[in-house]
C-alpha cells in the first residue's frame, strides 16, 4: 500500500548522510537518532538518551540468541552492535550510503563483532533478501527517509517469517498542522532527505494492509522532543565547521530550523512494535 508517494530521491538521502554526516557525528556522537528522556527532570546526557531509545527498541524487538534480525537504515551501526551485545542475535543492516556501510563494517570490526553484524548498501525499497528469511526487523529513524513507507513494509513483511517481530521508531506529524508548521515541516522534507512524515494513523493502516498484527503504538514525542533543541545547540557549537561543509547560509538555516522543529506542536515521535502474521 502507498502511504506518500514523493520526488525525494535515495541520492537525496545520501547526499545528506554523506555530507554533513561527519558534522553530526562529531557533535551528537555515533547514534544518529533522537534521544529519550524519562521526565523533564532526567538530565541524562546525549549519549544516555540516545542509548536509551535504542534500549527501548531492543526490548520491544525481543530477538533472541541466535536469530537473524534486520537493521532498515543502519547509519553507522551503533545501535546494531548494542544490539548483538545486549541479545546475542546476528544482524544484517542496510543503509543508502556507502560511505555509512563501509564506517559500519570497519566500527563493527574494530569491536569485535565483525561475525556478529554485517552492514551493506541496499535500498529498503527493494531488498536483496530472500522471503522469510529474518526472524526479526527494526527500522529506526530511517522510515521518514522512505519514498513509499508502504513499500517498504511490504518488502519487510516478505523478508520476515511468519510470528517475526518488528520494531519502528520515526519522526512523525501530529494535527492539526498550522501554517507556521507547515512552513517548518516543508523546509525539513526539501532540505534533509525526508520524503514525508507519517502519522499514527497512516501506521495503523499501512502495517493492517501488509499483514501486520499486534501492533502497539505509543507516541514518545514528549520524552524525545528535547532532542531538537539540543542537536540545535550542539550545531551552534560547530557553526564554523558546518558551514565548510554545507556553506553559510545553509549551516545558519539547518540550525534554526532544527530548532524551530523541535518547538512546533506538530513535530511528533513514535515507537511501534508489530508481528508479522
Ligand atoms: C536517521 S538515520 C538512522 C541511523 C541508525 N538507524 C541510527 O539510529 O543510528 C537514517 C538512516 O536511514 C537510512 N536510509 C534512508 N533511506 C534509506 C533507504 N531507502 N534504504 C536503506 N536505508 C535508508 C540512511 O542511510 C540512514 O542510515
Amino acid at each position: 500500500m502507498t502511504i506518500e508517494q514523493s520526488p525525494t530521491h535515495s541520492d537525496d538521502v545520501r547526499n545528506v548522510y554523506d555530507g554533513f554526516g561527519r558534522v553530526y557525528g562529531s557533535v551528537w556522537g555515533p547514534n544518529i537518532h533522537y534521544g529519550y528522556w524519562e521526565n523533564d527532570a532526567d538530565d541524562s546526557s546525549v549519549e544516555v538518551a540516545t542509548d536509551r531509545l535504542t534500549d527501548l527498541m531492543i526490548s520491544g524487538l525481543g530477538a533472541q540468541a541466535g536469530q537473524r534480525v534486520l537493521d532498515i537504515g543502519c547509519g553507522i551501526g551503533h545501535p546494531a552492535r548494542r544490539l548483538v551485545r545486549a541479545s546475542e542475535a546476528n544482524v544484517v543492516g542496510i543503509t543508502i550510503s556507502h560511505i555509512q556501510a563501509a564506517e559500519a563494517t570497519e566500527h563493527t570490526a574494530e569491536a569485535g563483532l565483525a561475525d556478529r553484524a554485517t552492514f551493506q548498501f541496499a535500498d529498503a525499497m527493494d531488498m536483496p533478501f530472500p522471503d522469510a528469511s529474518f526472524d526479526a526487523a527494526w527500522a529506526f529513524e530511517s522510515m521518514w527517509h522512505m519514498p513509499d513507507r508502504g513499500q517498504v513494509l511490504s518488502e519487510t513483511a516478505r523478508v520476515l517469517r511468519p510470528g517475526g517481530r518488528l520494531a519502528i521508531a520515526d519522526v512523525i506529524q501530529r494535527d492539526p498542522i498550522s501554517p507556521e508548521g507547515q512552513v517548518v515541516l516543508d523546509h525539513i522534507c526539501e532540505n534533509y532527505g525526508v520524503s514525508s512524515l507519517g502519522t499514527v494513523d497512516e501506521y495503523r493502516t499501512a502495517l493492517a494492509a501488509n499483514g501486520f498484527v499486534d501492533v502497539e503504538i505509543r507516541d514518545i514525542t514528549d520524552n524525545v522532543i528535547r532532542t531538537l533543541g539540543l542537536m540545535a545547540d550542539a550545531f551552534e557549537t560547530v557553526r564554523d565547521k558546518l558551514a565548510d561543509v554545507v556553506g553559510k547560509e545553509q549551516a545558519d538555516s539547518l540550525i534554526d530550523f532544527v530548532r524551530r522543529f523541535g518547538s512546533i506542536p506538530e513535530s511528533g515521535y513514535l515507537y511501534l512494535t508489530a508481528v508479522r502474521a
